[in-house]
């Protein structure tokens, strides 16, 4: 379909305020596959038909048939990505993607095995890489990069609306081209990405309630819709968690729910504005048999230098902040999300 004045808007899903997807489709006829609009990354990859039948995680996703679409083209170039949670393994393939009634023909990869962990846990079929060109693996020109060469766009940037609980509809929204007002109030503010090839910032501190405690030197934070928490060092996140008296257990930190209330907003502080998380934004509530159990969505996590170290300010962030990535300034703008 034509794009509406230049922005093209794609509805997302919320699982659990933890996983937000979209549909795209791959093929003709049109294969359906539910992707993750991941800036983290800049690669495309679904589950292949030929994957194998012992790939658990594989099997319970849609995959893609080659056979049966008459715009694929060969490639056959392995493919593997190692994340810190798993990793996919698979060969390059080349079709037709349609994202947002946007057709582009897209060398993507077909996953042939997917570790169970943590992609048995995945609602979504695959990724879909909204990073730079540089961080592409095999040097494949990514999705939103053949978009901009079209130049249907209004503006060179993408945004993005998670919202927080996942009972409201639509769940979520990417919009190609531009911002939604419907989903945010007042102004952006901007901030220029570190080095352009990567969708990160400097950050100027992290504090608690109203103490500075964490990059008070500064440091780096990458904005991350592929992830659902907020990681930082480990050992910041741990004495971040003292403070608020959460105890880690093997899915995470735990509050005692009776605490919430009283808990202290977390403040990052990017581009010379301050961005604050409640106990509401950064708490995920959920009443069960036992109980009710209150995590809290930060995570450590020691990427190694010269990346690291950094904060992922993922999901949970940006459910509070929206975002707008922006290609052609390099920079990103938050807003506050409605
Ligand atoms: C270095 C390079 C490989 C490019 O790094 C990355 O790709 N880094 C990615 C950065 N964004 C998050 C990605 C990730 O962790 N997952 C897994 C995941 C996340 C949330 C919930 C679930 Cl269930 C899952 Cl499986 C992919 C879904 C995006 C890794």
């Amino acid at each position: 379909d034509d794009t509406n004045n230049g922005t093209v808007p794609t509805p997302l899903i919320n699982y659990l305020d933890t996983q937000y997807y979209g549909e795209i489709s791959i093929g003709s006829p049109a294969q359906m596959f539910n992707v993750v609009f991941d800036t983290g990354s800049a690669n495309l990859w679904v589950p292949s038909q030929s994957c194998s039948p012992f790939s658990t995680a594989c099997f319970t996703h849609n995959r893609y048939d080659a056979s049966r679409s008459r715009t694929h083209v060969e490639n056959g170039t392995g493919f593997s990505i190692q994340y810190a949670s798993g990793n996919v393994r698979g060969f390059l393939s080349e079709d037709v993607v349609v994202v947002g009634g946007i057709p582009v023909v897209q060398v993507f990869a077909e996953a042939t095995s997917l570790s169970a962990m943590p992609f048995i846990f995945a609602k979504f079929d695959g990724v879909l890489g909204m990073g730079y060109p540089n961080v592409a693996i095999d040097g494949i020109t990514p999705v939103f990069d053949r978009i901009m060469s079209q130049h249907v766009l209004k503006e060179e940037v993408f945004s993005v609306y998670y919202s927080r609980d996942p009972k409201h509809s639509p769940g979520g929204e990417l919009v190609l081209g531009g911002t939604d007002p419907n989903y945010y109030t007042g102004s952006f503010n901007y901030m220029e990405t570190r080095e352009t090839g990567k969708w990160e910032v400097t950050m100027k501190g992290v504090s608690v309630g109203m103490e500075m405690m964490f990059c008070a030197e500064g440091c780096t934070a990458v904005i991350d819709t592929g992830s659902s928490y907020i990681t930082g060092p480990a050992s910041s996140v741990s004495m971040l968690m003292k403070t608020i008296g959460a105890q880690l257990d093997e899915s995470g930190y735990k509050v005692n729910c009776d605490t919430v209330k009283k808990l202290p907003s977390v403040t990052f502080h990017l581009g010379g504005q301050e961005y604050s998380l409640s106990q509401e934004d950064y708490i995920l509530w959920q009443s069960q048999i036992e109980g009710d159990v209150c995590t809290v969505t930060f995570r450590g996590l020691d990427v190694p230098p010269p990346t690291g170290p950094i904060w992922i300010l993922g999901a949970n962030f940006i459910a509070r902040y929206y975002t707008e990535f922006d290609r052609r300034n390099n920079r990103i703008g938050f807003a506050t999300a409605v």
